[in-house]
């Protein structure tokens, strides 16, 4: 489990290390770690020129003994500095290793040509937008040819939250030190991060429990379930699927695909004509119901529902959630099935878990906030969601994230931008329902279908566009990818 926390965990961890150690120890860790991460990114570093962006704090402190560092094996190091005031000791250790600070005039040209740029602007100790000059320095560095490498954070992105006000530098390498924060898991914060090295300076024993966590493929390793030697088809769980309609029949064929790619024993699919011949056809694993009624009694046993996927919002589509939300089972509630939720929320009082997985829009919808806002604050939004409506949350997005009350977020490190295109979620909604029926908790379900689903996109998109089938398709694949052995 990758683990991340935000700025005030991190400071109180921190001072908490700091009183047990010499002063400026942690520096010369971050600074160590650092230089050595822009030493193999430059390859050669005698001769190399690099520039550091220099804030007023400790974030800047760290670029310059970096500086001084990369100075010391022959770079030439330049330092713009950004703030009223700057590190002491850093700039004269820069100075004394050959190191020299460049007239402001000078930065725009030097950050264009320079191999490397060092970001030491703001770390965790920022608030709000960047400030000027560092948000004139900010945007010099999108025309940077050299490599971007953000200390800690990239500046500009909000280290507790991922929250992105203004200017903000885009990092080809993120250096942090201790410990993740959250805003490098979550975006928009985690699109400017680039790749994330962790820095050890022995924070570890200080942290508190995290603020929000990333599954990784070990983790699904134990999650999975696996079939044994006594499982048959209906202890290894079955799935219902109420979705489609005689308008959406492809959400029907999308979502039994991922719950029949999901590991359940069997999928039952349960809908009007229409769906039910293009399922029909595209799934003869599935076990299939036409309902002339909206009810369930006729469907058989199910241990977990997928609720909602193209299935309309019309009466008889309210009629079945209603019958399906009646029952004892947990229940996933996905796209129509949110707009019917959102009409009338006396559906959700129900003893059962009860999971959601609204993209940006449909959750707008059902908390009555706005979409762009939504998006700018995703953990915020979905904890929000999760304590209002009492369930469980998967947001939908570059950045999945899962919300469950009381527990860290769980934040999905897998997807892809490929994965935006229509019928994605859908197999999302079956996969993820399929784990549920196997008796993984909703909270386990959602982040683990998430991981798969991103993993799956990846190998289905490699580098092109996919169809929302080819990440039905590659789910065994990203299954086997993650799980060791295969008994
Ligand atoms: N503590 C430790 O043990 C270790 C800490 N480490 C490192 O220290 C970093 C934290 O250092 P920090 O606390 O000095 O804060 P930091 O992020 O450099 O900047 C804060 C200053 O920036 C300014 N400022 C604020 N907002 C702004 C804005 N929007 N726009 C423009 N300016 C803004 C504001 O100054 P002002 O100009 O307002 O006086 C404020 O004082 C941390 O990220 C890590 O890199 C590592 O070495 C490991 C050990
Ligand atoms: N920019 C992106 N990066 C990564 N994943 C994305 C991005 N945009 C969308 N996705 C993923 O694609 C899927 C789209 O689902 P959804 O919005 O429900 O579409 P549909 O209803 O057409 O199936 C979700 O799993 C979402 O997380
Ligand atoms: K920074």
């Amino acid at each position: 489990m990758k683990t991340a926390y935000t700025a005030d965990q991190i400071r109180q961890a921190e001072q908490a290390l700091m009183a047990r150690l010499p002063e400026g120890t942690l520096m010369q860790r971050a600074a160590s770690g650092l230089a050595s991460v822009c030493a193999d990114l430059l390859g050669r570093v005698y001769a190399s020129r690099v520039v550091l962006l220099v804030g007023s704090g400790d974030n800047g402190g760290d670029a310059l003994y970096a500086g001084q560092r990369l100075a010391r094996r022959g770079a030439r190091v330049e330092a713009v500095t950004a703030g009223s005031k700057t590190h002491e000791a850093g700039l004269r250790a820069l100075l004394d290793a050959g190191g020299r600070v460049l007239d402001p005039s000078a930065a725009g040209a030097a950050i264009e040509t320079a191999d490397l740029i060092i970001d030491g602007l703001v770390g965790i100790g920022a608030s709000g937008a960047l400030r000027e000059p560092y948000a004139e320095l900010a945007k010099a560095v999108a025309a940077a040819r050299g490599h971007v490498v953000a200390v800690d954070v990239p500046s500009g992105v909000d280290a507790s939250t991922g929250r992105v006000e203004g200017a903000a530098v885009r990092a080809r390498v993120t250096v942090t030190m201790g410990a993740y924060k959250t805003g490098l898991l979550v975006d928009p914060g985690a699109a400017y991060a680039g790749r994330v090295e962790l820095v050890d300076i022995g924070l570890g024993a200080y942290l508190p429990d995290p603020d929000v966590a990333a599954l990784t493929g070990a983790d699904l390793d134990v999650l999975l379930p696996r079939p044994r030697n006594e499982s048959d088809k209906y202890r290894r769980g079955v799935v219902g699927v109420a979705a489609g309609s005689d308008l959406f029949t492809g959400a029907a064929v999308l979502a039994v695909g991922g719950a029949l790619r999901g590991g359940a024993g069997m999928v039952r699919y349960a809908g009007r004509a229409a769906p039910v011949a293009q399922v029909r056809s595209h799934w003869p694993e599935a076990v299939v119901t036409q309902l002339d009624a909206p009810s369930i009694d006729r469907v058989g046993r199910v241990q977990a529902w997928v609720l909602g996927p193209g299935l309309g919002t019309d009466d008889w589509a309210h009629e079945l959630a209603a019958a399906v939300l009646a029952s004892d089972v947990p229940v996933l509630i996905d796209a129509d099935g949110l707009t019917l939720v959102a009409k009338d929320r006396t559906l959700l009082r129900r003893a059962a878990p009860v999971l959601i997985t609204p993209h940006a829009g449909e959750l707008s919808r059902l908390i009555g906030a706005g979409r762009d806002a939504i998006e700018a604050a995703r953990l915020d939004h979905a904890r929000r969601a999760a304590a209002e409506l009492g369930v469980t949350v998967l947001l939908k997005g570059s950045t999945t994230v899962v919300a469950e009350d009381s527990r860290p977020v769980r934040v999905n490190t897998t997807g892809t931008s490929w994965l935006a295109t229509g019928g994605t979620g859908d197999v999302l909604a079956g996969l993820a329902g399929a784990l549920l029926a196997q008796g993984l908790s909703c909270y386990d379900a959602a982040s683990c279908a998430a991981y798969l689903h991103g993993v799956a996109g990846r190998l289905a998109a490699d580098g092109a566009p996919l169809a929302a089938g080819d990440v039905a398709s590659a789910l065994p694949a990203a299954i086997r990818a993650v799980t060791s052995t295969n008994s």
